[in-house]
């Protein structure tokens, strides 16, 4: 039986506008397992990236419970919080946010850096992840000198530095082209299949296939979800035309 690995009780999330409460989250219920490449969809608007900001901890939940390998983690101060952030996940977006006056290997080595990493070990992790991520050809170009692929593979590889026990992705395919999309979750998959568990954000149904469960969020809950094998080329097709069919019979 999988193991969960991160679990969501009854999360909500309000922001306060113009003097109103707005909530986005109402008693979202849901856990994540280990091994898993967990998807959440949703119109726009819906409060996905919302979820999984509350999720990773990097921003406050307004009432719930997030517990990660058994342990609770909501209502840990800030500190405490950044140190499980730091050690434990590891963050992916659709802009890279890598630093623009460094190399895409410092940009690597000094995210290890600040996670207490020794030096020579940090270096030799941060060559090896650049090579798993077919990036090692463009470590020493700015992030200015690369594709948008390169750099966002490159920003996976930063994700990767501590070993997290799970990536939170935001629409990591969101502001790259069909053919480096491709590549950017070719990526993803092969790390899943090595093992790695993942949690993204995606309003693209190519992108969700990758996943092998789907989460559905709908007026601040989770309305359905979608399981799927584990991803294959092969059957990318018939992925796309399930998930299309389920999708479908959400928003009758
Ligand atoms: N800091 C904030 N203050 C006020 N409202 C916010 C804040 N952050 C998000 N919202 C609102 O919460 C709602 C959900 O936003 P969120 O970005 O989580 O949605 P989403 O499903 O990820 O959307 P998209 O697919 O368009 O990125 C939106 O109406 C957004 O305007």
């Amino acid at each position: 039986m999988k193991k969960v690995l991160l679990q969501g009780r009854d999360i909500c999330k309000s922001f306060a506008q113009n003097g109103e409460t707005i909530p986005i989250l109402n008693k979202v219920n849901m856990e994540v397992y280990e091994g898993d490449f967990t998807v959440i969809m949703g119109a726009s608007g819906a409060g996905k990236s919302t979820l999984l900001y509350a999720l990773s901890g990097m921003d406050s939940i307004t009432s719930g419970e997030i517990e990660y390998r058994g342990k609770r983690i909501s209502g840990l101060t800030e500190k405490e919080m950044a140190r499980i952030r730091a050690k434990e996940f590891g963050f992916v977006f659709q802009q890279t946010h890598l630093v623009s006056n460094l190399t895409l290997f410092e940009n690597i080595v000094v995210a290890g850096y600040v996670g207490g990493g020794r030096p020579r070990d940090v270096q030799q992790r941060a060559s090896e992840l650049l090579s798993r991520m077919h990036v090692d050809g463009a470590k020493d170009r700015l992030p200015s000198q690369t594709s948008g692929g390169e750099a966002q593979r490159a920003a996976i590889a930063r994700a990767m530095i501590q070993g997290p026990g799970l990536i939170f992705a935001d629409e990591p395919t969101g502001a790259l082209n069909k053919s480096n999309s491709e590549e950017v979750l070719n990526l993803l998959s092969t790390l899943n299949s090595d093992g790695q568990s993942l949690l993204m954000v995606t309003h693209d149904v190519r992108a969700a296939i990758r996943g092998n469960r789907i989460l559905y969020l709908e007026d601040g809950k989770i309305l359905d979800e979608f399981t799927l094998p584990v991803y294959s080329a092969a059957d990318a097709r018939q992925r796309e035309t399930q998930t299309t069919q389920w999708l479908s019979s959400l928003r009758w």
